[in-house]
């Protein structure tokens, strides 16, 4: 059976929230790096080495202009990744430089909880891998820096580091599971909710929900669009004849059919009852009356197995009207009601057409 239209729902509100919490954080966190280095290169550039005044003034325009990237596009990996590089450098060089009364330590606590959230575990560890053992290369090697650390200081914030890295993974793999977990149980609520569970067919809430908006979003995608209601004949005489239990495998049959007859692309739904309904996007009335026609006239002719060696044929009638840019969903489906209605006035197993008024 098609489920392409299945892989269309996703959870946009879901994922949405999650990329804000990431990009939140990290752009708090490239926030409070802007201040520190413009008030460092404003009040310090006459002392500090020129290269060093250039290096801090590009890093500083670089995660402004990561920023304005990420507003432009939105991808947030790849300017998480410039960002959280480098603030690394710089820690690492306040490190070697001991920073402020040798407090340069201190400032490094707060880089792994930011790495896990902004980037997740996987990519998040690597960076958090250098800057540890980038640490640890500057705090053990005494010629290396230019910073003295006590043995003390350097135990101290080596335990301290390690359990922050520790708890910071620790949250950020159950946060990722948890979420994991909730967005799958989420989707698949809310694809039931979009699904008939009888045919295996979207019902009557996606057309509204899900495709509706969409055909305002993104017209041109879909329009000019036509809409074809199927109701199948007698359906009342067939169950009192046959049984409510055989009428339900005749819309199961029939949704078979659909799919023999129709293109994956072609939007199918179970309106109601025994009602079905069909978006043929980008086509027009033309095209639509033949392939109604088609369906028609092979629903006609198929035979539903009914008990050993007997079987049923049943029959459909179709009205069809075009959506048309301009014109409202609400007045195409209405039309292709109306036509629906004139084709079982006509007799029944029979496709009426015709266009849809235009606002
Ligand atoms: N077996 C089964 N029957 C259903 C289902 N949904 C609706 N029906 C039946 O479909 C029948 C529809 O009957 P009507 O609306 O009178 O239409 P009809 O008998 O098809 O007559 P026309 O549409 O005028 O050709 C009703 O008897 C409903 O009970 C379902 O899921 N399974």
């Amino acid at each position: 059976m098609d489920q392409n239209w299945l892989n269309a729902i996703t959870l946009n509100s879901v994922d949405t929230a999650d990329k804000q919490r990431r990009a939140f954080t990290l752009f708090t966190m490239a926030f409070f790096a802007i201040v520190l280095i413009t008030s460092l290169v404003l009040s310090n550039y006459q002392i500090y080495a020129l290269p060093l005044t250039i290096m801090l003034v590009v890093s500083d325009v670089t995660i402004v202009l990561c920023m304005l990237y990420y507003f432009r596009t939105g991808a947030l990996v790849p300017v998480s990744c410039i960002i959280l590089s480098i603030i690394l450098l710089l820690c690492m060089a306040l490190v070697y430089t001991g920073g402020k009364e040798n407090t340069a330590l201190y400032w490094l606590m707060f880089y792994p909880i930011v790495a896990y959230v902004t980037l997740g575990l996987k990519v998040g560890s690597v960076l958090v891998a250098i800057m540890y053992f980038s640490s640890l290369a500057l705090l053990f090697s005494p010629n290396f820096g230019q910073a003295h650390y006590g043995q003390v200081e350097t135990s101290r914030f080596l335990a301290s580091f390690s359990l922050v890295i520790l708890f910071a993974a620790i949250s950020e793999y159950f946060r990722q599971k948890s979420h994991q977990k909730i967005a799958g149980i989420t989707l698949i609520e809310k694809r039931d909710a979009l699904t008939d569970p009888l045919t295996g067919l979207a019902n009557r809430r996606y057309i509204y929900e899900h495709i509706q908006p969409r055909l305002e979003a993104e017209a041109a995608n879909y329009l000019p669009m036509s809409v074809l209601l199927i109701d199948l004949d007698n359906f009342k005489s067939l169950n009192d004849s046959y049984g409510h239990d055989f009428g339900d495998q005749v819309l199961i049959a029939f949704t078979s059919m659909l799919h023999d007859k129709l293109r994956g692309t072609d939007i199918k739904a179970r309106y109601g009852g025994e009602e079905f309904i069909i978006l043929l996007p980008k086509a027009g009335l033309t095209i639509a009356h033949s392939v109604a026609e088609k369906l028609r006239a092979y629903v006609a002719q198929k035979q539903i197995p009914y008990d050993v060696g007997q079987s049923i044929s049943i029959t459909c009638s179709i009205g069809i009207a075009s959506l048309e840019r301009g014109s409202q969903f609400s007045k195409a489906i209405k039309h292709a009601d109306e036509n629906l209605y004139k084709a079982k006035a006509k007799g029944r197993n029979l496709v009426v057409s015709g266009l849809s008024e235009v606002n």
